[in-house]
């Protein structure tokens, strides 16, 4: 059915949006069926509508029990989506009687689409049986010759091929060629289940070449709704307009990256967990996520680490973060201004550790990729940076952006860019960031009353300071941001201690003044 190579776009519309429709099974577990199909498709971005043919009670221990969709209600899902909606690709799950099997036939007569990926689900991972043999005869004479490609796994391409053992990559090959017979334009046999094979081999074979697609094999349980997820990746990748092979290719390392990075994961007490298309997932896994959102008298305290003045007292970022947070630091921002991306991740990751442990947010200094690479808290950025905006976008929702500003007409933009807070300054002259601008304590106040976000002072702050900076009486500046009166000292422990004393004072006498 698809032209190879075709851009799936319609004439009348440039704004197209990729569609799949999956045909399956509703997984309860959520880690096979309907839902890991939307999951993969909202993965690899591309829309994906849904006909639902059975409903499981299924979890990480089995399948409990399977309520067949009515044909004639399947059939209707089918209309409602075709004949409405602009379906690219068509990609089929679990087909739980021959009465579906003619339903969907027919459908895809009437409302033809660009291809059709048949998953030929018999048997679900955990062994339980999905679709008896009398839909074999349906799958082969119907639903093959429909078929832009099917991805059988070891079990179902020999349960097609009438129960032929299939044990080599070289029964793979015969059988992926015996299967091309029956009709469909590509085969993808899963050599998932060969014995004996350190490596995960998959044969795909287009009618005239075979490739062995060979990946090194994952040691984990998280390997329910592989089958669903691969074949709804593939049919995701043909939505956009990728040829053939290079959408097989994609979706393998799509899945292949999505088990590494879950494998690890415990959900549920059976023997084969569901695993994570999405890269979201790992944080909880690791109790490495913080809990609550962005509180704004995180900024009481604010440590801005420096690479120099490690150097020049010989300490380690880790040990720099580590004295700031036992001294009372309430937020650290890494600015790291000559270190190399790697090693500037490297330190990231092992502050992130020490800061998640005691509940600290650590913030990232310009680096947007750096923030993203580590799973920091969020970014703080220049008014020459990355646009808040932007970060805004690539961060998405929760991080907390930080951003510079040293005018109302800045902190104005900064709330309408999505920022959670501002820093304000140098209030005072700062040896720390050269040819930086001073805008006083004036300066600092008249940003703080244009602005609706909480706001941190930055700039030549030091312990016998700090009380008078607090003191400009507008209640959205929340504390002060530090660099050298915490690094640049013998003691970053003692230094933060004074200066969180001397911050709980002009605390303590502007509730005092309030009252
Ligand atoms: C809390 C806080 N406020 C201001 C700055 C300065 O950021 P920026 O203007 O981008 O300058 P650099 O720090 O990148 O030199 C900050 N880092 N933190
Ligand atoms: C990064 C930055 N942005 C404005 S002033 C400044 C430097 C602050 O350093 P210090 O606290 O040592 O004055
Ligand atoms: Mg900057």
């Amino acid at each position: 059915m698809q032209e190879d190579k075709a851009p799936m776009t319609s004439d009348h519309s440039k704004l197209k949006i990729p569609h799949v429709l999956t045909v399956a099974g509703s997984d309860s577990g959520a880690g096979a069926g309907i839902q890991a199909d939307i999951k993969a498709c909202a993965a690899r971005g591309v829309y994906c509508s849904t006909v639902i043919t059975a409903v499981t009670a299924q979890n990480t221990v089995g399948v409990q029990g399977v309520n067949v969709v009515p044909e004639d209600f399947v059939g209707e899902q089918l209309k409602s989506v075709l004949s409405d909606m602009e379906v690219d690709v068509v990609k089929t799950g679990m087909l739980p009687s021959i009465g579906i099997v003619n339903v969907l036939n027919q459908s895809l007569r009437e409302f033809p689409v660009q291809a059709l990926v048949v998953d030929p689900v018999m048997v679900s991972t955990s062994g339980d049986v999905l679709a008896g043999p009398s839909i074999l005869a349906g799958f082969r004479e119907d639903l093959l010759p429909l078929a832009d490609i099917i991805t059988p796994n070891l079990k179902e391409a020999s349960a097609l091929l009438g129960g032929q053992q299939l044990e080599t990559v070289s029964d793979m090959r015969s059988a992926a060629k015996l299967l091309h017979d029956m009709g469909p334009r590509n085969v993808l046999v899963k050599g998932g289940d060969l014995p004996d094979s350190l490596d995960a081999v998959d044969v795909f074979f287009d009618g005239q070449d075979f490739y062995e697609l060979r990946s090194s094999r994952i040691k984990t349980r998280n390997t329910h709704g592989t089958g669903c997820s691969l074949a709804s990746c593939i049919a995701a990748e043909l939505a956009k307009g990728s040829p053939m092979l290079q959408a097989v290719k994609v979706a393998k390392r799509h899945v292949e990256s999505g088990l590494d990075y879950s494998k690890d994961f415990v959900i549920g007490n059976g023997v084969q967990g569901p695993f994570d298309l999405l890269f979201r997932l790992k944080s909880y896994a690791q109790n490495s996520w913080r809990q609550v959102g962005f509180n704004p008298n995180d900024l009481f305290l604010y440590a801005v680490t420096d690479s120099r003045m490690n150097k020049k007292w010989g300490r380690s970022i880790t040990d720099a973060v580590g004295a700031a947070i036992e001294g009372g630091a309430t937020i650290v921002q890494l600015r790291e201004k000559d270190v190399e991306t790697q090693g500037f991740l490297e330190a990231a990751k092992a502050c992130l550790k020490i800061c998640r442990s005691h509940g600290i947010p650590l913030l990232i200094n310009d680096r947007i990729d750096v923030a993203i690479a580590c799973d920091a808290d969020g970014v703080h950025v220049g008014q020459s940076d990355m646009p808040a905006r932007i970060a805004r976008t690539l961060l998405g929702p929760e991080k907390i952006i930080g951003v510079s500003c040293k005018t109302p007409e800045q902190a104005h933009q900064a709330w309408i860019d999505g920022a959670d807070y501002i820093g304000c300054g140098g209030v005072y002259p700062t040896n720390t960031k050269e040819n930086n601008l001073t805008v006083g304590l004036d300066g600092l106040k008249a940003v703080c009353v244009a602005s609706k976000l909480p706001v941190v002072a930055i700039g030549g702050i030091s312990a016998s300071n700090a009380c008078s900076v607090m003191q400009i009486g507008v209640p959205n500046l929340k504390g002060v941001a530090v660099v050298s009166t915490l690094f640049d000292r013998e003691s970053i422990l003692t230094a933060t201690r004074e200066l969180h004393v001397v911050l709980q004072e002009a605390a303590s006498m502007s509730v005092q003044r309030t009252h």
